[in-house]
């Protein structure tokens, strides 16, 4: 094990900041990156699959408040993040910080309850690197969830958004996941995103939704991340709109990003928690605030755990 966790760790570690040439080595500039070299992601998804004896197919991100997706899961194994070795530790609230692995529908699954966010303080390589876990682990789709704001007028607090596309607004600023050396074992080094929302996965959906009865509350539109922690003002979600983005959130892109470097499929969603104001007003109740982020997430994962259960048992059919 490399182990390392922080700046200080670096200098300690293996002496090899500089060869004789004077370079930086790969693994110095990875470390120094706070992106994983592959043999430490391999390390902790091989602990995970000796500990659960299970190899997942499906890996679910829960949004916040949507933690209860991972209750879904039968006869589940559950790691503590503190307890996971070289794990980040969630510190926002509806984020438990477990990883569950079990089954459902059929299907061996693993979902974390509770992401990391750039915000928390940790860079997006980190944020990300669960997502790498999981293909080591034997991943083949990614679903990950969220809560969002909604900016689209046409959307309504407790909407389902299925995303098919995003704009990466710290993409924008020089800031992405796949800073730092490429290791090809993932993916290559420029992976191309268009397509990376799946659009069979999105399809199957949509039916769900119809067969649910709940389709007049289920759309398919443009999510954006934001670094956060503030909620916007009204010029940026002004801005936003002008380009297309129906719902903005401070997560889930950095993953969609990770996944699609190593060829995972992807289903992502967004839970409308709340509708972004684009008007200036006084009214306190038009202000975002974390706590309805929460209760609309715990009001509605009823409806969102069913559409990732069946979801989940359509995958079966076709395995
Ligand atoms: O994206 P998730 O983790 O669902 O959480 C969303 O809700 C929080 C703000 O209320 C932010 O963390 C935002 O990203
Ligand atoms: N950035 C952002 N994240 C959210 N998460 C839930 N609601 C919101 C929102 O309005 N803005």
């Amino acid at each position: 094990m490399t182990g390392y966790n922080s700046q200080n760790d670096v200098a300690s570690s293996n002496g090899n900041q500089a060869g004789a040439t004077g370079h930086k080595s790969t693994e110095y500039i990875a470390q120094e990156n706070h992106t994983y070299p592959y043999e430490m992601i391999q390390e902790i998804a091989d602990f995970l699959v000796k500990g659960s004896g299970i190899r997942p197919k499906i890996g679910i991100i829960c949004g916040s408040g949507l933690g209860s997706l991972a209750d879904l899961i039968q006869n589940p194994k559950v790691f503590e993040y503190s307890k996971i070795p070289n794990f980040p530790v969630s510190t926002v609230e509806g984020h438990a910080g477990k990883l569950v692995v079990g089954c459902l529908e059929g299907v061996n699954v693993m979902a974390m309850q509770g992401r990391f966010h750039y915000y928390e303080g940790y860079p997006l390589a980190k944020c990300s690197m669960p997502v790498r876990v999981m293909k080591l682990c034997g991943v083949e789709y990614l679903f990950a969830t969220n809560a969002a704001g909604g900016i689209n007028p046409k959307y309504a607090v407790g909407d389902i958004m299925l995303m098919h596309d995003h704009v990466n607004m710290l993409g924008f600023a020089g800031n992405s996941p796949l800073q730092g050396p490429n290791d090809p074992r993932f993916g290559p080094r420029f992976p191309a995103l268009v397509n990376s929302y799946n659009k069979d996965l999105i399809n199957k959906a949509i039916d769900i939704s119809k067969a649910m009865g709940i389709e007049s509350s289920v759309h398919v539109g443009v999510y954006s991340c934001l670094g956060g922690p503030t909620y916007e003002t009204i010029a940026e979600l002004r801005a936003l709109r002008m380009m297309g983005v129906d719902a903005v959130g401070m997560s889930t892109v950095h993953e969609v990003i990770t996944a699609r470097h190593c060829d995972m499929k992807v289903f992502a969603f967004s839970l409308i928690t709340n509708k972004c104001a684009t008007e200036y007003s006084e009214k306190k109740d038009e202000e975002a605030n974390h706590d309805e982020v929460m209760a609309v997430a715990k009001n509605k994962q009823k409806a969102c755990c069913e559409m990732v259960s069946r979801l989940v048992a359509e995958i079966q059919k076709s395995l």
